[in-house]
């Protein structure tokens, strides 16, 4: 599926801003990373052969995001609060999605 060009458009290509949001300042999202009008991706696969490692896998990257928030100061993008304004979706998402300005701390 990854690699499906009816799927994908050039999917060999690197290209991660096709993940994301229009440029133009409204939060109209491009691909539908959450899979609500359509699956693209399975990040691990399905059924029999899917990855046997995901809970690893999972945990390691929540490991990622704690080294994350450890070790980079984490602000809003323009200074002001955090919206924490929710809507439902597949499960409750912000409204307004987050856009963080990140710096390395200071220790
Ligand atoms: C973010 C990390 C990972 C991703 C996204 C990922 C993704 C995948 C995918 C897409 C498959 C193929 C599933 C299919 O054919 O339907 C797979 C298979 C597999 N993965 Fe992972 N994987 C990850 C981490 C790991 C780790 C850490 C290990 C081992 C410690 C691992 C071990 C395996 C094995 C052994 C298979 C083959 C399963 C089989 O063919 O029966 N994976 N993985």
């Amino acid at each position: 599926m990854g690699w499906d060009a009816n799927v994908w458009e050039d999917p060999m290509e690197f290209r991660p801003e096709r993940f994301l949001e229009n440029g133009d300042g409204d939060q109209e999202v491009v691909f539908d990373l959450k899979g609500i009008k359509e699956i693209k991706m399975m990040p691990f696969g399905a059924g029999r052969r899917a990855c046997p490692a995901i809970t690893i896998a999972l945990l390691h990257q929540e490991y990622f995001v704690a080294n994350l928030v450890r070790d980079f100061a984490w602000t809003a993008e323009n200074g002001g609060d955090i919206d924490l304004s929710e809507k439902q979706d597949f499960t409750m998402v912000m409204k307004n999605p987050l856009r963080v300005h990140v710096s390395p701390r200071t220790r």
